[in-house]
């Protein structure tokens, strides 16, 4: 047998691209994208000096400029810095985007496009919408005569009925936070083009990434998200990132970032750049994961929202659209205090807002990350006040279930199961109380 050939080092060494081997053609007119997704989350083009392999930080709030008048690429970090620029190049190539903008955080992100409104503009958005993106629209609503429409988004025909030559835009989550729900961005974006040719088309992409959904290749205009989730990937950084396509449209996004200050700061952007490198494996073990814990909760008996699950009612579309289901899941116990019992007799799953990272979450989004939605209006958009949300990361999978089997029973949500006697045992043999008292059956 031969052994492969390998490049030489000369060649894999000069990140300048002068002796790089010939890249394939782009596959993407947009992106100038050349390889899998995967493979391109990894590989990042630069042409530092000294060839390092991780971009350098450009600590630098001002840069020397060779004269007063000559002008430079980047004179104040606000402005503009090198290591924020290699990852929005980065960031662009990954979300099929022609230009990506990185920001303090997923809220900034959004306080950034909705800077492209105008009193009377009308927003067409989700009854079933992240706590902060729900409270920013009823600020503006509020103070800045914008008129905002809550719908269920999974109707096409109820958001279609809302839109008008007053919409400005659509603001769409797929799967939405927390009830995973699932919209259908071609038939929703092209509704929207229909009643008015100028309404953008903006879709959070928070709940997937860019590894799992290209919502600009859907028909959005703009695509945005919390980088603080997946793509940084270790409860770390906080960040926001925008892609967009038309470079107009990136220009009147930028303007508001320069103006208001909000652009990532260097050592976020660096952060961000090397969380995106594992990208790949760590939504591979965590979907994984979630999906093995979707499925042990289904077996004892909960109604679990997930779009891995073939129960979920809009499967079809989720997967006509999406490369993933990724790794948040909800379900409901059908009592709020048996809901927090649960919550709160979970040791390995910490009980904290946000998702998308390497360790497992648990909470009550009703009382978390939903809690700025007053109770009236939980009510009134269906959300369930005992909702639990899983956010799955990349612990042994055995030991994920052990710990939710053993809160569920401890909580009195389920009896033992024959499958369970073992961790029920072990629990037991470390002290713990186990009390599976006024349990209801479950499988
Ligand atoms: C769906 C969704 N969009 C946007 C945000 C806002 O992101 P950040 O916390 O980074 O501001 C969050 C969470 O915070 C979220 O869950
Ligand atoms: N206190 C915060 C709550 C942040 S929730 C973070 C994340 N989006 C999630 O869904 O868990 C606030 O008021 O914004």
């Amino acid at each position: 047998m031969t052994a492969p050939t390998k490049p030489s080092m000369a060649h894999k060494l000069d990140l300048d691209g002068h002796n790089l081997p010939p890249s394939p053609a782009p596959s993407s007119p947009h992106t100038g994208r050349r390889y899998a997704l995967a493979t391109e989350l990894v590989y990042t083009e630069s042409n530092d000096q000294y060839h390092a392999s991780s971009v350098p930080i450009y600590q630098s709030a001002t840069f020397k400029q060779t004269s007063s008048s000559a002008g430079q690429e980047y004179d104040y970090t606000r402005s503009g810095n090198p290591t924020r620029t290699h990852l929005e190049r980065h960031l662009a190539k990954i979300m099929g985007a022609t230009r990506a903008l990185a920001v303090s955080s997923g809220m900034g992100a959004l306080d950034v496009i909705t800077r492209l409104l105008r009193p009377g503009d009308e927003v067409v958005t989700g009854d079933d919408l992240y706590g902060g993106s729900n409270r920013l629209l009823t600020f503006l609503a509020t103070n800045s005569g914008i008129v905002v429409h809550h719908v269920d988004t999974t109707d096409v025909a109820a958001v279609t009925k809302v839109l008008g030559p007053k919409t400005a835009m659509l603001l769409l989550e797929t799967p939405t936070n927390p009830l995973i729900k699932i919209a259908d961005v071609p038939a929703l974006a092209a509704a929207a083009h229909a009643a008015n040719p100028a309404a953008l088309v903006a879709v959070d992409n928070t709940m997937l990434s860019p590894l799992l959904l290209s919502p600009l290749d859907l028909g959005a205009d703009i695509v945005y998200e919390s980088g603080t989730k997946y793509l940084s990937g270790h409860h770390d950084v906080m960040a926001g990132v925008i892609g967009v396509r038309d470079a107009a449209l990136g220009q009147r996004l930028y303007f508001p970032i320069n103006t208001s200050g909000c652009g990532l700061s260097p050592f976020d952007s660096w952060l961000l750049l090397r969380g995106i490198k594992t990208l790949g494996v760590r939504m591979e073990k965590q979907q994984s994961n979630a999906q093995r814990i979707a499925e042990f909760l289904e077996s004892q008996g909960f109604s679990v929202r997930y779009p891995g699950l073939k129960s979920h009612p809009q499967y079809d579309l989720h997967w006509s659209m999406a490369r993933g289901a990724g790794a948040v899941l909800s379900f409901e116990t059908g009592d709020v205090r048996l809901s927090e019992r649960i919550v709160e007799s979970a040791r390995l799953w910490a009980i904290s807002v946000s998702f998308g990272c390497v360790n497992s979450l648990i909470s009550m989004p009703c009382r978390m990350s939903h809690a700025s939605i007053d109770a009236k209006t939980r009510a009134e958009r269906k959300m369930p006040e005992d909702i639990i949300r899983l956010c799955v990361g990349i612990e042994d999978v055995d030991d994920l279930i052990d710990d939710l089997r053993r809160a569920l029973v401890q909580a009195g949500a389920v009896r033992v199961t024959l499958e369970g006697t073992a961790a029920l045992a072990a629990a037991a043999a470390g002290g713990e109380e186990v009390e599976a008292e006024g349990a209801v059956e479950g499988s």
